[in-house]
Parts: structure tokens; C-alpha cells; sequence
């Protein structure tokens, strides 16, 4: 076997062959299943979109409600994962209290049946349906509250926003938050993703493949840069300290959070439509000073980094959005998860089908031939 050119981060190399999504990043053209994600924040829902990105197929009126009830029937949690959450310290992340209840789904539903197609809808339905109910949970009870369950009678974003703040929320509020799902849904071959893919491989159940996603989406490079930049935002303080702050960071060679992609050179498509989101929600409920600030900070990082390519990317504007919705900064991850859960089991079931365990090769820089030296004689 021959061994190729080794490139960190794997950048460039193919990992996959996949037919859910596309990104070119040099035009800032994001599509699912061939469709642009403008087109699907627009007219699409998320449970339509999820649909579409796991079986490849827009459903019927008929297919499309029969998936949003086996969701809605689904949402409740087993009163023991419930307990086991409680257990969690409430100091603790939630995206670490997320991992573990996602790994703990799979100690209730067997692991042994991933040729038979129910079982892999039926997997789909539950992760779909419980995990914004673990999110949900988890908050109400780290502050001590029961959790509330879920309301039959709520879409599958109102019903979540209902479950975090124990009230029904703004129609337009609702609406939005599943806009943002819809745009967070899916994105190529991104690190959760390719780790979803590669536990995927090994033909263990969904419910592993979901928690070691969750557990790399997690990092600040990834999913979790979203709630760094909440914070970046609140250290900048004011519109006229932004200048000053960059000049800093960049000396200092600091990352700027959500700046900067792997695969987008321009503006991250999503970015714009978060924006977009976000001005609606200001409008209707007040402005956020931070968003001054991130507007004079885009602005002033393409001055300096445009060059490179570094523009806004997801996860820039997207706490703007969840922090005027009442959604804490340390859920704005576990609110990505919610929605790339859809994303993610796409690639489940795509590996699936034509599977063939991940095993990639090493090129050894260690030393050969070293004497075993008795503990006594270090
Ligand atoms: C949902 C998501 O995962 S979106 C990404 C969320 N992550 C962030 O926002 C964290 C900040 N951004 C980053 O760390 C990076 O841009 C990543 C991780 C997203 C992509 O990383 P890579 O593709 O490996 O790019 P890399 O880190 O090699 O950067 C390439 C160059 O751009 C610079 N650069 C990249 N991102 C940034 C940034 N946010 N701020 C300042 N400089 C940056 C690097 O310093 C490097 O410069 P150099 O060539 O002069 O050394
Ligand atoms: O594609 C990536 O590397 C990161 C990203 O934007 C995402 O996962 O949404």
C-alpha cells in the first residue's frame, strides 16, 4: 500500500462520497440535496428539511405529517434518563450533560438491527424527538425546576422554546428559532460530521454515532465558537474599543471567533441569513448593542483578514439570535446539536449503505529498536 501526502487537518483530502450536501466556498453556495439553503430557510420547516436530508426526498403532505407525529409522539423522556440527568452537577455543560444522555438513549434500544429499515427510522424519530427534550431538561433542572413536558399541541421549534422557558413563545420568536435550526441542519463533511462517520463504521448504534458528534462539535473551533463569540463580544465592551481589541488579538495571534472556515472564503451564506434573522428579532422586541459591535467588527476583520478569507462564519450572528430569544450562552451549542442531529444521521444512514470501516494510516515519527529499562533504573 502506497501512503499518500500527509495533510494536517486532512484539508483537500475526500473522506466520503456523499449525495446530501454541497458547499462552494469560493462563491458562498450552500445547497441540501441540491437545494439552496436560502430557498429551504424560506419556504422549508426543519422536520421537512430533516426529512429531506435523510431520506433525499422532499415528503409528501401525507409522509411529511406522519414523520412531525411519530416526532411528536416521541418527545417524552424514560423516567430514568430524567433521573440520571438529574444526577449531572449543575455546574456541569450542557453539552456535556447532552453527550452523556445521548450515549445513555442506547442503553434502552438494541444495537443489533441496523439492516432492518424500521429500526433506523424508528432511531431517526427518537433522536429527532428526545434530544431537544434533554436540552430542555437539563436546563430546568440544573436551576432545580422539574422539567415540563412536552405540549402535543406545539410544532417541533415552539415546542422547545415552550419546554426551555416554561411558556409559550412568540410566534415569530417560534418561527425563527426554526429558521435557525433549518440553516444549522447540515453541512458537508465538518468534524462532527466525519466523527459521526467514522463511528458510524464501526456498525455501532446511532446513539453512539450522535453522542461522539456532540462530544466534537462541542470544541470552540467548531460548534462551540458560537457562545466564545458572545463573550468576545461582551470583552470588546463598546463599538469604539473594537479596533483597538482587534489590533491586540491579532498581535497576539488570537483567533477571532466566528471568523474563518475551512471551506468558505467569503461570507458564510448562512452568516447572512442569521443576520437577517437577527435584525427581524430587533425589530420586533429592541435592540442588542452587541450587534453594533458585531457589525463594526465584521467590518474592521475584513479590512485586516479579508485578504486571507476570513469572513463571518455560522456561528458569528447566531448567538445574537438565541440571546434575545432567552436562550443562555451556554446552550447556543447544544442548540446547534438540536439541529445537526438531522445532519448527522443523514451521514449514518449514508454510511450504511455502502459501509467500509474508517482506518486511515499514520506516518510514524517515533524511534524503533528502544531497550525495555527496569523502573528501578529510569
Ligand atoms: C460551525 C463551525 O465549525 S464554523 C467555525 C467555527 N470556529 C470558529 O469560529 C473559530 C475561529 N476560526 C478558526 O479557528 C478557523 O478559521 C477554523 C478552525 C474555522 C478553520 O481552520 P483552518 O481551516 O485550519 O484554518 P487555519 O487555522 O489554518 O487558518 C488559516 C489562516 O487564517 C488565519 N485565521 C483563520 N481563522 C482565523 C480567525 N478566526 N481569526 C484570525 N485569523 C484566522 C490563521 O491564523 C491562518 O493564518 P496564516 O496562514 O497567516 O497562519
Ligand atoms: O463545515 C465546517 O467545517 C464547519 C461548519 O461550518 C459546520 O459544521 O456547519
Amino acid at each position: 500500500m502506497t501512503v499518500g501526502e500527509y495533510k494536517p487537518g486532512l484539508e483537500g483530502i475526500p473522506a466520503a462520497q456523499s449525495s446530501i450536501s454541497y458547499v462552494d466556498g469560493q462563491k458562498g453556495i450552500l445547497e441540501y440535496r441540491g437545494i439552496r439553503i436560502e430557498e429551504l430557510a424560506q419556504q422549508s420547516t426543519f422536520l421537512e428539511t430533516a426529512y429531506l436530508l435523510i431520506w433525499g426526498i422532499l415528503p409528501t403532505r401525507e409522509e411529511l405529517k406522519q414523520f412531525e407525529d411519530d416526532i411528536r409522539y416521541h418527545r417524552r423522556i424514560k423516567y430514568r434518563i430524567r433521573d440520571m440527568m438529574k444526577c449531572f452537577p449543575e455546574t456541569g455543560h450542557p453539552m456535556d450533560a447532552l453527550q452523556a444522555s445521548a450515549a445513555a438513549l442506547g442503553l434502552f434500544y438494541s444495537r443489533r438491527a441496523l439492516a432492518n429499515p424500521n429500526y433506523i427510522r424508528e432511531a431517526v424519530v427518537r433522536l429527532l424527538a428526545k434530544i431537544p427534550t434533554m436540552v430542555a431538561a437539563f436546563q430546568l433542572m440544573r436551576k432545580g425546576n422539574d422539567p415540563v413536558r412536552p405540549r402535543d399541541d406545539l410544532d417541533y421549534a415552539a415546542n422547545f422554546l415552550y419546554m426551555l422557558h416554561e411558556r409559550e413563545p412568540d410566534p415569530l420568536a417560534a418561527h425563527i428559532f426554526d429558521v435557525c435550526l433549518t440553516l444549522h441542519a447540515e453541512h458537508t463533511i465538518n468534524a462532527s460530521t466525519f466523527s459521526a462517520r467514522v463511528t458510524a463504521s464501526t456498525l455501532t448504534d446511532p446513539y453512539a454515532v450522535v453522542a461522539s458528534a456532540v462530544g466534537t462539535l462541542a470544541g470552540p473551533l467548531h460548534g462551540g465558537a458560537n457562545e466564545e463569540v458572545i463573550t468576545m463580544l461582551e470583552e470588546i465592551g463598546s463599538v469604539e474599543n473594537v479596533r483597538p481589541w482587534l489590533d491586540t488579538s491579532l498581535e497576539r495571534k488570537t483567533k477571532i471567533m466566528g471568523f474563518g472556515h475551512r471551506v468558505y472564503k467569503v461570507k458564510d451564506p448562512r452568516a447572512t441569513c442569521l443576520q437577517g434573522l437577527a435584525e427581524q428579532l430587533f425589530e420586533k422586541f429592541g435592540h442588542d448593542k452587541y450587534y453594533d459591535i458585531a457589525i463594526e467588527l465584521e467590518k474592521a476583520v475584513e479590512e485586516k483578514l479579508g485578504h486571507k478569507g476570513i469572513y463571518p462564519n455560522v456561528d458569528f450572528y447566531s448567538g445574537l439570535v438565541y440571546r434575545k430569544m432567552g436562550i443562555p450562552e451556554d446552550l447556543f451549542t447544544p442548540v446547534f446539536a438540536i439541529a445537526r442531529v438531522a445532519g448527522w444521521l443523514a451521514h449514518w444512514k449514508e454510511q450504511l449503505d455502502e459501509n467500509r470501516i474508517y482506518r486511515p494510516t499514520q506516518i510514524y515519527k517515533g524511534e524503533h529498536g528502544n531497550p525495555y529499562i527496569a523502573i528501578e533504573q529510569r
